[in-house]
């Protein structure tokens, strides 16, 4: 029984295109049925759900009836825009026989490497993920250029499970999971159960690139389960064509490769958050706001803070300090300096009156805090 599986909450799912478009025949909608019924099953089960869908180049190549991938970026580019029409077609109206929504993501490494765009890519797909709505995300191919050339969405899921701090990263692939040695050329080759995904032993196995329609190969898999494991997600590289794979590994089957991040998830959320931002500035915390957020492990309000120091904009972090000055949590802050300087003190409800709009109600949400 894999407990750090079946008991996940907030899981991404990525679906490589090797898998979606049936060996280059356009996108396989049975297929793609079949992984709606299971996300639709977890999602009913209580996990949060976010997917991360490549394909569109292989969709765009069938559109456009080109047989061979194209070797400019200018065409993998366009066959991307004409592809990403009909992939988000398929998921839509594939989620909507179940009643659910979608909605269409595209991002970028740099968006997610930019302050405030992480807040605000982060706010989003919060927001979505609580109105029951099934965000689809690819990258925008239209303009970065780098991630087509490698084929790599695997870099880009992992990005998204940093970004919703999810518990799970499932990585459906055209192999049952990483083996000992690529399968392609190694009949002999054996599936790896589990791995710390920080094992140096892994890069020799993950050496091979891909398949003709993905690119990445094991290596961008492996690179991704490490960057999951920076916010202490745990990555499973799985089967997609596993019979009910979704279903199985939420009743902890072990099926595919599981690698685990080398600490604790609180662990290594704190690490990730003081080693990927730089201090920006202060909040000063009065004694009730210090007691919210150690003993309740509530979101921190403007309410409770009594000065605010440094120049920060919306996304930086920021320290907070208690009462005699030590430092208490540290955190990604939803105002900018100014903005945090006139709505502190204030109840939520004089936030939009202050301030003509309101982005949160909380300066810090508990989800971007780390207490010391
Ligand atoms: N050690 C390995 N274990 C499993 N597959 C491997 C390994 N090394 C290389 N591969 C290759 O990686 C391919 C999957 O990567 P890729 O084609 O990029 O898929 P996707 O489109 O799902 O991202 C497999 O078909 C397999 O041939
Ligand atoms: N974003 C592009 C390329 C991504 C890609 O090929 O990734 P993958 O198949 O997951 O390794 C697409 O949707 O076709």
């Amino acid at each position: 029984m894999r407990e750090k599986v079946s008991k996940a909450r907030r899981w991404v799912v990525k679906i490589g295109s090797a898998l979606l478009t049936a060996d280059g025949r356009g996108l396989d909608r049975d297929a793609m049925a079949v992984w709606v019924e299971q996300m639709v099953a977890l999602r009913r089960a209580g996990v949060e759900l976010v997917l991360v869908s490549s394909g569109a180049v292989a969709a765009g190549m069938s559109r456009l009836g080109w047989n061979a991938r194209p070797s400019t970026i200018h065409e993998l580019q366009a066959a991307a825009a004409v592809g990403q029409m009909g992939l988000i077609q398929a998921w839509e109206s594939s989620f909507a026989e179940h009643q659910l929504q979608t909605a269409q993501v595209l991002l970028t490494h740099d968006d997610l490497s930019d302050r405030k765009r992480y807040l605000n890519a982060r706010s989003t797909l919060r927001t979505l993920v609580d109105l029951g709505v099934i965000p689809v995300i690819n990258e925008n191919d239209t303009v970065v250029t780098d991630e087509i050339r490698f084929g790599d969405n695997d870099t880009l899921a992992a990005l998204v499970a940093n970004l919703v701090e999810a518990d799970l990263l499932v990585i459906l692939t055209d192999r049952d999971g990483m083996f000992d040695a690529d399968p392609r050329h190694n009949p002999d080759a054996q599936l790896i159960f589990e791995a710390r995904a920080d094992d140096p032993s892994l890069d020799a196995v993950a050496g091979g690139t891909g398949g003709a329609l993905g690119r990445g190969g094991m290596q961008t898999k492996l690179r991704a389960a490490r960057l999951a494991a920076r916010s202490g997600a745990n990555t499973i590289i799985v089967g997609g064509r596993i019979e009910r794979v979704l279903d199985r590994l939420k009743a902890g089957e072990r099926l595919g490769t599981l690698l685990t991040p080398e600490r604790g998830r609180h662990a290594a959320r704190k690490q990730w958050l003081a080693g990927h931002l730089q201090m920006r500035g202060t909040l000063s915390l009065d004694g009730g706001a210090v007691r919210a957020l150690l003993e309740q492990r509530k979101s921190l309000l403007p309410v409770g803070v009594v000065a605010v120091d440094g120049n920060f904009r919306r996304g930086e972090m920021v320290v907070c300090l208690g009462p005699d000055g030590r430092e208490v949590a540290r955190g990604l802050v939803n105002y900018s300096a100014a903005d945090a300087q006139r709505i502190i003190g204030l109840g939520t409800e004089a936030i939009e009156q202050e301030l003509g709009y309101i982005d949160e109600p909380e300066l810090v949400h508990r989800d971007n805090l780390v207490l010391v």
